[in-house]
């Protein structure tokens, strides 16, 4: 069944490798010694967008005149067309505790779908992503409310992360601070500015260290601070044993911040071994 069900994950044989999904990639040699057992398995994913319109552009000269609505009503009956993106196409790899994976390819390879799909934002359309613990895509789960302060914000949004209340007090002040809110906390989200919802929503998603922690730099506030903030808590998961995906399209933060990576081309996983080797060869593929 398609979806990404975290109870089905305590089933799993955690001996399972990376040979043991159908139609995988070639499973990855890694010579670190503290890369644990699995953390997630995305078996043979797809994931279809469905948009509604017939994607046909209208000539300029089609205007409201009385025979074109006529022409609209007398379709009677006949549907909008509707489009189909098939973003990610039978993807399948394994994650361990304590890797680092970046995700490499062109524009609307289909990087930040997979990404979301891992985060169980997008249901899959076929396939299964088994996550064990928590996961976290940097900046986005925290769903606000904004009718609600910044302050109750804050709770819930910890609380949603697994955070315990008391955690989620002790990390109240840090929170307010990295958002750069002030008294703004006390005020309903609905008051702020865009900027400064946006701030608050990452400042929450850092709040906590989640087994699986996705960063993608297309959500990036696009700051420094952004990309400082990122890389330590990459290493903080990191050092919990954790496992972290990174989308960029910086082939030196993806070899720098990562020790394996995944190559994704119009949704096909086509190389899959560590950040350098797949860096490069991605790199060589841009030049042809
Ligand atoms: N919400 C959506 N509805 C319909 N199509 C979408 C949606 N999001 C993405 N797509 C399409 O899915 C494909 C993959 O998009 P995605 O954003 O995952 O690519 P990407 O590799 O992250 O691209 P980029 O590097 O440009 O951010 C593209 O064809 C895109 O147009």
């Amino acid at each position: 069944m398609a979806g990404t069900d975290p109870r089905a994950f305590d089933e799993i044989d955690f001996e399972a490798d990376d040979t043991d999904v159908p139609g995988g990639p070639e499973p990855v040699a890694h010579d670190d010694a503290t890369i644990g057992p699995p953390s997630l398995i995305v078996d043979d994913l797809h994931i279809r967008y469905r948009i509604i319109g017939s994607g046909k552009r209208q000539a300029v000269t089609d205007g409201p005149a009385p025979g074109r609505v006529r022409r609209l009503l007398n379709r009677g009956g006949q549907h909008v067309g509707t489009t189909e993106v098939h973003a990610v196409r039978g993807v399948s790899f394994v994650a361990h505790h304590g890797e680092s994976i970046g995700i490499v390819g062109r524009n609307g390879a289909g990087k930040s779908t997979l990404l979301r799909a891992i985060a169980g934002l997008i249901p899959p359309s076929q396939g299964t992503v088994y996550v064990r613990g928590t996961s976290s895509l940097l900046g986005v789960n925290a769903a606000l409310m904004g009718q609600l302060s910044g302050e109750r914000n804050i709770m819930l949004g910890g609380l949603a992360l697994g955070l315990t209340p008391d955690q989620v007090r002790a990390r109240f002040e840090e929170i307010v601070e990295f958002a750069g809110i002030g008294d703004f906390v006390y005020m309903p989200m609905k008051a702020y500015s865009s900027g400064m919802a946006a701030r608050l929503r990452f400042a929450i998603s850092t709040a906590a260290i989640p087994d699986v922690l996705m960063i993608d730099e297309a959500l990036a506030t696009g700051d420094a601070e952004f990309r400082a903030r990122s890389s330590a808590k990459i290493r903080e998961v990191k050092e919990h044993a954790g496992t972290v995906f990174l989308v960029s399209h910086s082939n030196k933060a993806i070899t720098q911040m990562c020790d394996r990576a995944v190559w994704i081309e119009k949704g096909v996983l086509v190389m899959d071994g560590p950040s350098d080797e797949v860096v490069a060869a991605y790199a060589k593929s841009l030049k042809r």
